[in-house]
């Protein structure tokens, strides 16, 4: 097999399934989902002229007085009388302005003796601190599109719109299988030749950034039986992310196993440095992805290939991760056949590479925030040149 460029791989990656079912949950519950059809309004926001301020509704023309104060208006109140000429209406923040006023009055600009009000400081102006009706949005507008994320502000936009719950994407399960007789749980004793297994945790480090579930398969032995019952087991999940045993060696029984438990790979082996073996496939209803076992590869490939996996499922319109632009502060060598996807950091002067870039130097990883990508025979960069950068999730 050839190796296939980033974004065929991509494109390939999300076309194995589509988005999940639609359930209707708590606007609350909503943080970070994806809608899966578009909020519009059911009320004008605000619903009537309100005030911004607390002090004394009035025609602004008629500063600086005197009016006769004669009505009360407050948020959640009757709804104020008409305003007859002459006279003043009390209000506060977020009460209707009776009809008839124009101009609140703030209270510390206002002398009131008895029920006798007077304007002080600057004349008013029309329209002064009163928010009109439907300046924020009108019923019937369309606030929200279909494969947005929610964020709290857009969970605010839906509930101040009038929905209490919304149509969202089910949460992709993601299971993650570690493959390796030289690994050992997080923790446990590490006798020579053993070493402790890093890429469970920091998959599901980097899928915190996502809605999902996480089922951790543990480790599993290179051992062909052993894989394929694991395969078969993780056939429950919407996503099944395996780390390790994707390349040429002996030892690599990734793929094996995933045909013996009967999934059928659609692509393997990847124009990207790290993460070259990458493999992905389809199981059941399942979609497969095999990321190389070294540290840094398997980190990347996430990036690429698994996150934007979980957000294709779980409905959003634009899955893939967010490239920007920024300036090196260090120059970079050239590239060749394949895409670089260099750990770097925000340095003062600019972006940073760090200094070991080989696929299995985690202390390195540690000092990154993001990665330049640098596609494939690119010529040397210099320091203040502008790169593409991917921001690391978390
Ligand atoms: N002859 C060739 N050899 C290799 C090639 C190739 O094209 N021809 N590709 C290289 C590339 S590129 C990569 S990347 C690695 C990936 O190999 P595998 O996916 O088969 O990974 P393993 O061999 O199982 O492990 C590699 C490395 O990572 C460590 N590892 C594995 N799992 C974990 C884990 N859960 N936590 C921490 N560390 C893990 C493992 O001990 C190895 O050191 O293959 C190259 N070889
Ligand atoms: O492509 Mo491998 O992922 O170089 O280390």
């Amino acid at each position: 097999m050839s190796l296939l460029p980033v974004p065929e791989a991509q494109a390939r990656l999300l076309a194995l399934a589509g988005p999940l079912s639609v359930e209707e949950i708590a606007a609350a519950a909503c943080a970070g989902r994806w809608l899966a059809l578009n909020v519009t309004s059911r009320r004008d926001q605000p619903w009537a002229d309100l005030s911004s301020m607390d002090g004394y509704a009035v025609r602004a023309a008629e500063w600086p007085g005197p009016w006769r104060v004669t009505d009360i208006s407050s948020a959640g109140g009757a709804l104020p009388a008409p305003l007859a000429r002459g006279t003043a209406c009390r209000i506060f923040t977020g009460a209707p302005v009776p009809v008839g006023a124009d101009a609140i009055l703030i209270q510390e600009h206002a002398a009131l003796t008895g029920d006798t009000l007077r304007g002080e400081d600057k004349p008013l102006t029309q329209g002064q601190h009163v928010r009109p009706a439907a300046s924020d949005f009108r019923a019937g507008e369309t606030l929200l599109a279909a494969g947005s994320q929610l964020n709290a502000a857009r969970i605010a936009l839906a509930v101040l719109a009038g929905h209490g719950v919304l149509p969202v994407r089910r949460r992709p399960i993601v299971a993650l299988l570690s493959t390796g007789n030289e690994l050992v749980a997080p923790g446990a004793p590490t006798p020579p030749g053993r070493l402790p297994s890093s890429n469970a945790p920091m998959l599901a480090a980097m899928l915190a950034a996502v809605p999902c579930d996480i089922i951790d398969l543990g480790i599993v032995p290179d051992d062909l039986p052993a894989l394929t019952q694991a395969f078969i087991k993780a056939g429950e999940a919407d996503i099944i992310v395996s780390t390790g045993g994707a390349s040429v060696g002996d030892h690599d029984l990734v793929r094996a196993a995933f045909t013996e438990a009967g999934g059928s790979l659609d692509f393997w082996k990847i124009r990207m440095r790290p993460g070259k073996p990458l493999m992905a496939g389809k199981l059941g209803d399942s979609v497969f992805l095999g990321l190389p076992g070294n540290p840094v590869s398997a980190h990347v490939t996430a990036m690429l290939f698994l996150l934007p996996l979980v957000r294709h499922m779980g409905g959003a319109a634009s899955p893939l991760p967010a490239i920007t632009n920024a300036q090196l502060a260090i120059p970079l060598p050239g590239t060749g056949e394949r895409d670089d996807y260099l750990r770097a950091f925000h340095g003062e002067d600019g972006i940073v590479s760090v200094t070991s870039q080989d696929s299995a130097a985690v202390a390195a990883m540690a000092q990154a925030d993001c990665l330049i990508w640098r596609p494939a025979h690119s010529g040397a960069a210099g320091a203040g040149d502008i790169v593409k950068i991917l921001p690391f999730p978390l």
